[in-house]
């Protein structure tokens, strides 16, 4: 039996420029499958230093190809990360130490290859759990199932045919201050931690996104580029459903 078509979402950019609170108000919104890719990378760096092997150090590069191969990250909601089929790790991946670890995971092309694997699997509807009470659009009378995949290489490594791609920036003073904003409401900030550190922090973890060999950050050449600098939330998911909604006529 021939499976239903997935309209897929890919939305890319920078760090903290909005990709995943605007792919999972989209998601909710359209009863699409979401999936993060970045807790992937970060499930890996965490259990890596959970088993005391140092993602910085390239003699351990072999290592982490292999344990990425043998690891399985299921999502049981859209926001829940779930190790080896048994421990919930959605809230430890978001740690400073994870983040800042995570670019000897992210620039190792093993690693790279089993998560695109697993990633490419979820976009086609292998993992039919990530859709469940999901029920999709109706379309111009169409019944239309959709996935929407954020991180840094989905428009161009990912899913190069994506429906719909989409590349997020916004100034790094304001993502910045987001990002600020956002520990502080959630009781996460750290003794020290000021808007200027984290502002160093994502541009250094951008321009090792953007320079590094394997799958960098880029904007793929058919992908709508959003700045979000001086948007609300709501009216960035506003401009990527009408864009979605708008190819959909074609799909
Ligand atoms: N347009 C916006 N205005 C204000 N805050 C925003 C806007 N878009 C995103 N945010 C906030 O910025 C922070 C970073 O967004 P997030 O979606 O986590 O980024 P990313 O997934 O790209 O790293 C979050 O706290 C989010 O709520
Ligand atoms: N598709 C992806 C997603 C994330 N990564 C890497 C690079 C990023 O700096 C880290 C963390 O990504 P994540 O989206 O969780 O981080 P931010 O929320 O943007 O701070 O993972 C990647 O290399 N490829």
């Amino acid at each position: 039996m021939s499976r239903a078509r997935i309209f897929r979402v890919a939305i890319d950019g920078p760090a903290a420029s909005g990709k995943s609170t605007t792919a999972k108000l989209l998601a909710e919104k359209l009863g699409f499958g979401y999936i993060d890719s970045g807790s992937m990378y970060r499930a890996i760096t965490f259990k890596c230093l959970r088993m005391g092997i140092s993602p910085a150090d390239p003699k351990n590069a072999t290592e982490i190809g292999k344990l990425a191969a043998a690891t399985t990250i299921t999502f049981p909601t859209m926001t829940s990360v779930v190790l080896d089929k048994k421990e919930d790790i959605s809230s430890e991946i978001r740690s400073s130490t994870i983040t800042s670890n995570i670019g000897g995971v992210a620039s190792n092309k093993k690693v790279r290859e089993a998560l695109a694997e697993m990633q490419r699997g979820l976009a086609r509807g292998d993992y039919p759990e990530t859709f469940e009470g999901r029920k999709g659009v109706t379309h111009n009378g169409k019944s239309i199932m959709g996935m929407v995949m954020d991180g840094r290489d989905i428009g161009t490594v990912i899913l190069p045919d994506a429906e719909l791609k989409v590349f997020l920036i916004a100034d790094s003073q304001i993502r910045a201050q987001r990002r600020y904003d956002e520990m502080v409401k959630r009781n996460k900030l750290e003794s020290g931690e000021t808007v200027e550190k984290i502002k160093a922090e994502l541009e250094q973890r951008d321009h090792e996104d953007r320079t590094r060999e394997v799958s960098p950050l880029k904007k793929a050449s058919d992908a709508v580029e959003l700045d979000t600098s001086h948007l609300t939330i709501q009216q960035q998911v506003d401009a990527i459903e009408k864009l979605i909604l708008d190819r959909m006529d074609q799909f």
